[in-house]
């Protein structure tokens, strides 16, 4: 049975869906490179948005290669239009990032960044989704490696379903 959408998930509802596409990515530590990425938005009917998303090397035929970074967890809309958003890394890290909804548009900046001892040194985040005509794009800035908060991936993607 399909569950009914939690009122408080409204300002949320256009994530919602599997959205299919691809990014660019690059940070000045690392070589340049496009990738391939199918990201997921469902809910159960309580009031949170259940996320993930997955990642491959895209080489310059479009054909994806190696699976590149994964990542998955909750978006959890509150009063005034705000969002906290909950996000487990397989490389160690977890963020948690507070942001603001409007427009069909979500902006996200990092509460707490923790690292297990063997993660790579990631200190802050900023995210941006929205929506760009029926596509949805999104880009991630990061503090990481002793440099700057900077772009390190960006996408557009399609609905598929
Ligand atoms: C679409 C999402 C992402 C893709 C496709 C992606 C891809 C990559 C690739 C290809 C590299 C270089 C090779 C490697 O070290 O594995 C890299 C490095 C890195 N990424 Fe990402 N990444 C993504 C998201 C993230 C996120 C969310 C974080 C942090 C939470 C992150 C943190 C890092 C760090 C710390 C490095 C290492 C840089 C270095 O060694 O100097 N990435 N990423």
């Amino acid at each position: 049975m399909k569950p009914e959408l939690h009122p408080d998930l409204k300002p949320l509802e256009f994530l919602l869906g599997e959205w299919e596409g691809a990014g660019v990515g690059g940070y000045p530590t690392i070589d340049s490179f496009r990738f391939g990425q199918e990201i997921s938005f469902t809910h159960n009917g309580k009031p949170f948005l259940i996320y993930s998303s997955r990642t491959w090397l895209l080489d310059e035929d479009g054909n994806l290669g190696q699976p590149l970074a994964v990542e998955t967890g909750y978006w959890r809309p509150q009063p005034n239009n705000e969002v906290e958003v909950t996000l487990a890394h397989p490389t160690g890290v977890v963020e948690i990032y507070i942001g603001t909804v409007a427009f069909n548009r979500v902006e996200l900046r990092t509460d707490v960044v923790a690292r297990t001892s063997s993660a790579k040194e990631v200190a802050a985040g900023h995210r941006l989704y929205g929506l760009i005509g029926e596509d949805l794009g999104w880009a991630y800035d990061m503090a990481a490696m002793g440099q700057s908060l900077q772009s390190h991936v960006s996408a557009q993607l399609k609905r598929v379903r």
